[in-house]
């Protein structure tokens, strides 16, 4: 990490930090004020998204409807698999809540992040308790895309848009599969919206 003075603000994004066993105490231990954001989206959907990305760059391992349970005949979510183990998001997040309190963790809707950008960047800015530099001027929405576009300025014309490898058509699943982990995934979400008192309707 770079070091930061009074006026600044260092931000570091490492997505795997969240699931990672001894990341809160090695975090805590180099600052407890440090503030945490974690975008979360629909379970299902990221396990889909996940497996799409791993399926682009080793287009031999097994379909998602295999590698998703330990015995599909009796509904055996094989909850090891990173794909979907990452999703359940209320026991990891469990381990962070030994360290940090949850007013120094702030959740990002993934979904909303499309949506609503400027709404959900209001909110991280507000967390950080910086001024609301990033309004809604400051993105147009890609319809080819389907994502919304960052420009730099709110006059400029050249806004910078999500790469190629975000947004990729996903890997087409068995929809009995998709319910089974819904289901699977139910009580973690609900547990999850209680815990951090934001229901984020993945139903
Ligand atoms: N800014 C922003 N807003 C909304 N959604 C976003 C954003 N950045 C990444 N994504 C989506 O997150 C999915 C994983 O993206 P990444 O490839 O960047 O993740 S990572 O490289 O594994 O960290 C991937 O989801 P899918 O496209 O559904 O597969 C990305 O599109």
């Amino acid at each position: 990490m770079p070091r930061t003075l009074e006026s600044q603000i260092t931000l570091e994004k490492t997505p795997s930090y969240f699931v990672t066993q001894e990341a809160p105490r090695r975090i805590f231990n180099m600052s407890r004020d440090t503030k945490l954001i974690v975008v979360v989206r629909n379970p299902v959907t990221r396990a889909i998204s996940d497996y799409t990305q791993t399926l682009s760059k080793k287009p031999d391992i097994p379909t998602f409807e295999g590698l998703s349970f330990r015995n599909r005949t009796l509904g055996q979510v094989d909850a090891s698999w990173n794909a979907i183990r990452i999703g359940m998001y209320a026991l990891h997040l469990q381990s962070w809540l030994r360290y940090f309190p949850l007013a120094q963790i702030h959740f990002v809707s993934g979904e909303r992040l499309i949506t609503d950008p400027a709404g959900e960047m209001g909110r991280v800015q507000d967390f950080l308790g910086i001024k609301r530099l990033i309004t809604d001027k400051h993105f147009y929405f890609n319809k080819t895309k389907g994502f919304p576009c960052l420009k730099k300025t709110e006059s400029s014309l050249l806004p910078r848009c999500l790469g190629k490898s975000k947004g990729r058509a996903h890997v087409q699943i068995d929809p009995e599969v998709i319910d089974q982990l819904r289901e699977f995934y139910r009580p973690y979400n609900i547990k999850f919206y209680e815990t951090v008192g934001q229901d984020f309707r993945w139903e």
